[in-house]
């Protein structure tokens, strides 16, 4: 796969160039970050009822912490005055009491919608991703994919309980203690202003930085997330090239990127944190020195000053709070833009449909097709024109790189051509449903893949809904009956990840017989006889004409068994159809293919 993120304010991603739209540009660009915003809200939106109980539980929290300092000032008034203390205090317990069981009911609420929004953003992050175009698809890297459904969700969750939430509520409580304050000292309250809207100033400077700070330290985790993905699809090809070194050395390096985007993120969050701290503080010096000599001068009461100066105690609290909610949504903000990356790559068209192909053979023609995998790539087919005809076997030959396999992902169309058309039964591919042109086809590919999962999970993949006589009735078919009763549960076996616990070629036989499973119209086999042995290719070859019998198989063959009882054999090079005809008629008219099966096919020359 190409190595190829989408990343693009790193340097890191290559990619894009080739992409159109908003999300081609930098971050902190205005428009992409009012889209951030859009989703972010998008995102809230079926939580909106949620929110406001959440939030307003929070506030109520916060309006009892409000006030506190007001119930300590009845406390010490009762004190100065000599009054019985016990009301004011148990005042003030009740409103502690009160307000964190508010607080904390209020705090559960809002976290359980942060999980609630990280589900349907993974969820329909996944969605997106099942349905994105191959040709996106093999531009991606896989780790990276992942750290975005996995790592970059998280950050939503933070930006909607602590983010949103507390900063709201701490404003409302900033507003609430700043009327406090004006009623009791107006020049104390300027005062505390002052230093206030400077510090405030300062901060709103490191906000945008912290957004981009942290949009890189989730490209590096993507990034390691790649690295790690690329070591364990060929953990064995490591081990066997004694790349251990080299690859533990740069998966650290993603590692270390990781950790200092990272620890950047940490320095300017708490360069913002402690200058909220040092605000309150220098804010507190100053009423003390200011109201301090206005109480000596009698212009102010002492009980005043202190509720003043809890106050600005009070103060701390949502100062700190607002600054970590707005590093928390500038997170979110980072998140956000690479998760509507993902969603605004081109998808399939999806109708949810279920369609009903029948078994009829499909009879199949390539009229002109012209095609390259991407404007810069070299041209595959150059004019493709060939016909398969309903039912029976045709076999596609040709050297290594003629197009064959691309043959097929033109009749899956997980590519578009560039000119000509393909028809099945004579209807152009492109006017089909694509989930009804699906249904009509059994893909083997080229290696076969076997997911992880059991047997029987990997047998009934492409048709869930097969009965098990189906099951055994292939499963005999393609010589796999030995298979299922040497395994010690048999079809519930697990075989590891892609397959790893079969061989080769029983990989090869379980891909065959799922797609078997589906009844297709139109059998697709991309060499699919090559990692068998003598005697299965012989059972095979047995399968595939009685299959052929029944259906249209279309096969991608280097063996002459396979070939030599096509009906029809298609000759491909260098991107054209040189050929076609039976094994005899082209083994006597074209010298290519008389080459061919003197050499991959092992023929005699
Ligand atoms: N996903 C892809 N992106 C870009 N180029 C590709 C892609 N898949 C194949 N190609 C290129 O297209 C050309 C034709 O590939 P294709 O797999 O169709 O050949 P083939 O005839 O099936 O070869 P083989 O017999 O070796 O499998 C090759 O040059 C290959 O490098």
């Amino acid at each position: 796969m190409p190595g190829v993120t989408l990343t693009d304010d790193t340097g890191q991603g290559d990619a894009g160039s080739e992409r159109t739209g908003p999300g081609d540009a930098e971050p902190g660009d205005p428009v992409p970050e009012t889209a951030s915003w859009r989703l972010l809200v998008a995102y809230i939106r079926p939580h909106r009822g949620v929110l406001l109980l959440g939030g307003a539980l929070s506030l109520l929290g916060s309006l009892a912490g409000l006030a506190m300092p007001l119930l300590a000032k009845t406390v010490i008034d009762a004190f100065g005055e000599q009054r019985s203390l016990l009301g004011p205090v148990l005042g003030l317990t009740a409103a502690v009491l009160l307000g964190a069981a508010i607080g904390a009911l209020g705090n559960y609420v809002l976290e359980r919608m942060g999980e609630g929004i990280v589900f349907s953003a993974r969820r329909g992050l996944v969605d997106r991703m099942l349905r994105l175009r191959v040709s996106e698809v093999d531009r991606l890297k896989p780790g990276d994919l992942m750290s975005r459904v996995t790592s970059d969700t998280t950050l939503l969750r933070a930006v909607f309980t602590s983010g949103v939430v507390e900063t709201v509520s701490s404003l409302f409580m900033l507003v609430g203690a700043v009327v406090m304050m004006a009623l009791i000292d107006g020049l104390l309250l300027l005062i505390t202003l002052g230093v206030l809207v400077v510090v405030g100033g300062f901060v709103s400077l490191i906000m945008p930085r912290i957004r981009r700070a942290s949009m890189q330290a989730q490209v590096a985790v993507g990034e390691m997330g790649a690295v790690l993905d690329r070591v364990l699809q060929a953990f064995r090809t490591v081990k066997a090239s004694g790349a251990e070194e080299r690859e533990i050395a740069s998966v650290s390096e993603a590692a270390r990127e990781a950790r200092d985007r990272g620890v950047a993120v940490a320095w300017l969050a708490s360069i913002a944190g402690v200058s909220a701290w040092v605000s309150a503080q220098l804010a507190f010096v100053a009423v003390l020195g200011v109201g301090g000599a206005r109480v000596s001068s009698g212009a102010l009461e002492v009980s005043s000053l202190i509720a003043f100066l809890l106050y600005l105690f009070y103060l701390v609290a949502p100062i700190g709070q607002l600054v970590q909610g707005f590093t928390q949504v500038q997170n979110g903000l980072a998140a956000v833009k690479r998760i509507r990356e993902i969603e605004e790559l081109p998808a399939e068209e999806a109708d949810g449909a279920v369609y009903e192909v029948g078994t009829a053979p499909a009879g199949v023609v390539f009229e002109g097709i012209a095609f390259r995998y991407g404007d810069d790539r070299p041209v595959v087919h150059d004019d493709v024109s060939f016909e398969v005809p309903a039912g029976g076997l045709t076999a596609l030959v040709g050297p290594s790189g003629a197009g064959k396999s691309t043959v097929f992902a033109l009749l899956e169309r997980f590519y578009e051509q560039q000119a000509g058309t393909i028809t099945i039964d004579g209807r152009d591919i492109a006017d089909w449903p694509l989930a009804e042109l699906r249904a009509c086809l059994g893909y083997v590919e080229q290696d076969a893949p076997v997911l992880d999962g059991t047997l029987r999970e990997n047998l009934v993949f492409a048709a869930p809904g097969v009965d098990e006589a189906d099951i055994w009735r292939v499963l005999a078919r393609t010589r796999l009956e030995d298979l299922v009763s040497r395994l010690p549960e048999g079809l519930e076996t697990r075989v590891g990840h892609r397959g790893i616990m079969l061989s080769g070629g029983e990989r090869q036989r379980v891909a065959i017989a799922r797609a078997l499973l589906r009844s297709p119209r139109l059998l697709l086999l991309d060499e699919a006889t090559s990692q068998l042995d003598a005697v299965n290719e012989l059972r095979l070859r047995e399968v595939i004409a009685e299959v052929a019998a029944e259906t249209t198989v279309l096969v991608i063959a280097h063996r002459l068994s396979t070939v030599a009882g096509a009906d029809r054999i298609v000759v491909m090079e260098a991107g054209r159809v040189r050929a076609v005809g039976t094994h005899d008629e082209l083994l006597a008219g074209d010298p290519l293919y008389r080459e061919l099966a003197a050499t991959q096919f092992l023929l005699p020359t």
